[in-house]
């Protein structure tokens, strides 16, 4: 199947998929574009969005093969259509789509919520087409066509998260596309999906978006030295908090329940570390922050991140 390549990923002989359709042309349509045309997963690659600048822009860089006008052109013939919107418009664009779709056609997704997608889309999702939702949980904090790049979903997971009765074939030939990517893939209930992804995603964005406005306002007190002096921690925070406001605005009202759930959570541990602060509890705070450190050496353990030192090392 694979030749050697110089690729970041092996490049196949044979295309996965005849036509490919993308709808949405920002951070993650544009590096499945790369990612597809240079790993060749399929024939012919068809990208649509809504905004005529993002289509123009998409033409100067070349991506895919073509750029149709409207989503339903993009759509139509096609064997994989992949929405690469945000959550709060997936429901309209497949209703856009839907007449263009032919039957045996995989109907997908990169929202970062699947439960609530899932209930949009699944109404128009026309009678023979198989509708995969997808999460990559890959991503940076910047938008739109020029951000993407071919090799965003190495190493990095995608969860599929497949209606119950989802044909086989069809959620196998999903996982071999991202895993020709290099993603590696995992299947799941869109519940537990916006479940877990609210912890370890949802919450955090929300916690940056929330300190870093925090220190916006005490900028008229602190004179520009929130800035200045911001160390490692709260600088993390100012790029997760640069992140889309669409893209997030549509993941916290598309993700309500979960949300809620693991702020109250947050907000109950919060609460005991603010009282071992007030009391002088040494142990709590010392106890606590024993345990965040060892899963922290585990995720390094996984492989899944790098220490900083090595990070700040050059290459
Ligand atoms: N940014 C990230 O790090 C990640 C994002 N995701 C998910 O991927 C999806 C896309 O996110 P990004 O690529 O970051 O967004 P983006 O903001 O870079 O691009 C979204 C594109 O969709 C277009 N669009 C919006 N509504 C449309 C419509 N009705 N019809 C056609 N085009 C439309 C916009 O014009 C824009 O070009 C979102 O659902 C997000 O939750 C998933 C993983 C990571
Ligand atoms: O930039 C980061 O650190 C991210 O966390 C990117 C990201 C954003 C949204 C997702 O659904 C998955 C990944």
């Amino acid at each position: 199947m694979t030749a050697p390549s110089e690729s970041f990923a092996p490049r196949r002989d044979e295309p996965l998929f005849g036509r490919l359709a993308i709808i949405g042309i920002g951070l993650i349509g544009s590096s499945i574009a790369h990612a597809a045309k240079e790993l060749n997963l399929a024939g012919r690659i068809v990208l649509s969005d809504r905004d005529e600048a993002v289509r123009t822009r998409a033409r100067e860089l070349d991506l895919g093969h073509e750029i149709a006008d409207t989503a339903a052109e993009a759509a139509r013939d096609a064997d994989h259509v992949i929405l690469c919107v945000p959550v709060g418009a997936c429901g309209a664009v497949a209703a856009e789509i839907a007449a263009s779709l032919k039957p045996g056609a995989i109907l997908s997704d990169v929202g970062s919520v699947k439960n609530a997608v899932v209930e949009a889309v699944l109404p128009h999702v026309p009678e023979g087409v198989h509708l995969v939702p997808a999460h990559p949980v890959a991503g940076t904090e910047n938008s739109g066509p020029d951000a993407g790049f071919p090799s965003l979903f190495l190493n990095r997971w995608c969860i599929l998260t497949p209606p119950e009765g989802t044909d086989a074939g069809a959620i196998a030939r999903t996982r071999h596309f991202w895993e020709g990517m290099g993603a590696l893939v995992e299947v799941m209930t869109a519940q537990h999906h916006d479940l877990v992804l609210a912890i370890t995603s949802h919450l955090p964005h929300l916690i940056a978006y929330n300190i870093v406005g925090t220190a916006e306002d005490l900028e008229a007190v602190t004179q520009s030295e929130v800035i200045k002096f911001s160390a490692g921690g709260f600088r993390d925070f100012t790029r997760i908090a640069a992140s889309d406001p669409t893209m997030w605005r549509d993941v916290f009202l598309h993700n309500k329940e979960a949300v809620l759930e693991m702020l109250g959570r947050f907000s109950e541990d919060l609460s005991i570390l603010t009282r071992a602060i007030r009391f002088g509890d040494g142990e709590t705070l010392h106890k606590h922050f024993t345990r965040t450190r060892a899963i922290r050496r585990g995720i390094i353990a996984l492989g899944q991140e790098k220490p900083e030192t090595e990070k700040l090392r050059k290459p």
